[in-house]
């Protein structure tokens, strides 16, 4: 891992970027090996960081991932660290260069179709999901691949939604994760967090799994799983939707409502949750809900048996009993093209 200078690089256009970061595009100059290349860096400002964001902890966290790659062949799914510099008031943290992340994917492959109604003569347009079964799998194997190992180097990434997906092209679908910028090292995220009280304000609206809306702070690497499940709904989906509503995307009682209409109540059991006072309050006054047969939810893959399995798998409400990554990942292999 090479620690250069700012002046090592040719800043271009910014090209994203949030609250807490610019990122641009830019061109290596005088760093060796990357000489000539065009990078995206993202520039951070430590002092601007509000928990969980911190992005001494992300350089931290992406050099660990950069020494495990070594070893680790699996590693092409996660974004590699290219190099890094910096200063007393920010960070660069220099990637390869993506073109397109999963919304912009999603957004390539939309066909829409008109449907004229023969009674008023109105016209209206459906959207729909034009990726072909093979591409969704290559997208979401991939993206089990990616959490395979990012949960083998005992890293929870806290963020997996479709911002954070990335592809060289819209033709090439081999995923890459990144951000890291709110991830979880194990035992204690390098002193931050104890493993018992992390921050639950953590994840992207739909992508939530249902114990952090329930202020679980014992949580594992299963929150991602579970946020994978619902980028696989998204992709599988007839028309790149999900059964939620557009509420969910803001308030965690409504996505908590919406992830009970879809995957049913909660069984009586749910350990993790017993202690949560809101959850008990709540419970009583929902109505009991069946669960949605995945087929339904997938149903670009409703024939593939592999995929309906992994996905009722991993949308288990008791995080301890939702499939792992590699696990997820072995019990499709029969079923990859
Ligand atoms: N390697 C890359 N290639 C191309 N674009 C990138 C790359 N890395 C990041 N971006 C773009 O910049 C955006 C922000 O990057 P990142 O998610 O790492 O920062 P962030 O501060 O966590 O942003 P947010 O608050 O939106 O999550 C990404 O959503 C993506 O559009």
């Amino acid at each position: 891992m090479q620690q250069g200078k700012r002046s090592d690089f040719e800043f271009g256009k910014r090209i994203g970027g949030g609250r807490f970061s610019d990122v641009y595009r830019c061109i290596a100059k005088n760093i060796s090996g990357l000489e000539g290349l065009e990078v995206a860096i993202k520039v951070v400002e430590p002092e601007d960081d509000v928990p969980p964001h911190n992005v001494r902890n992300e350089l931290k966290l992406l050099q660990k991932l950069a020494e495990s790659r070594i070893t680790d062949g699996t590693a092409q799914n996660v974004v590699p660290l290219l190099a890094f510099f910096q200063s007393s008031i920010e960070i660069g943290l220099v990637f390869p260069l993506y073109t397109v992340d999963l919304h912009g994917v999603m957004a390539h492959y939309t066909k829409y179709r008109s449907n004229f109604n023969l009674e008023d003569g109105s016209i209206t347009k459906k959207a729909q999901n034009n990726l072909s079964i093979a591409q969704i799998k290559r997208i979401f194997t991939g993206l089990l691949r990616g959490l395979a190992f990012i949960h083998r180097n005992g890293i929870i990434h806290r963020d997996i939604n479709p911002n954070n997906i990335m592809f060289e092209s819209t033709e090439n679908l081999q995923p890459v994760i990144i951000d890291f910028g709110i991830s979880y090292q194990e035992p204690n995220n390098n002193g931050l967090e104890k493993p018992d009280s992390k921050i639950t304000d953590i994840a992207t609206g739909y992508y939530k799994a249902p114990e952090l809306l329930l202020s679980v702070r014992n949580y594992t690497n299963k929150v991602d799983i579970w946020s994978a499940g619902v980028i696989l709904m998204l992709i599988a989906s007839q028309g790149f939707t999900t059964p939620y509503s557009t509420d969910s995307a803001h308030s965690d009682l409504a996505l908590l409502a919406s992830i009970f209409n879809t995957f049913g109540t909660p069984p009586e059991d749910w350990e993790e949750v017993k202690s949560s006072r809101s959850y008990t309050a709540m419970n009583a006054a929902f109505f009991k809900k069946e669960r949605t047969p995945a087929d339904n939810l997938l149903s670009k893959l409703k024939d593939n048996k592999h995929f309906i399995q992994v996905f009722n798998d991993m949308m288990v409400y008791e995080s301890s009993k939702r499939i792992a990554a590699t696990e997820a990942l072995a019990q499709l292999e029969n079923s990859i093209d």
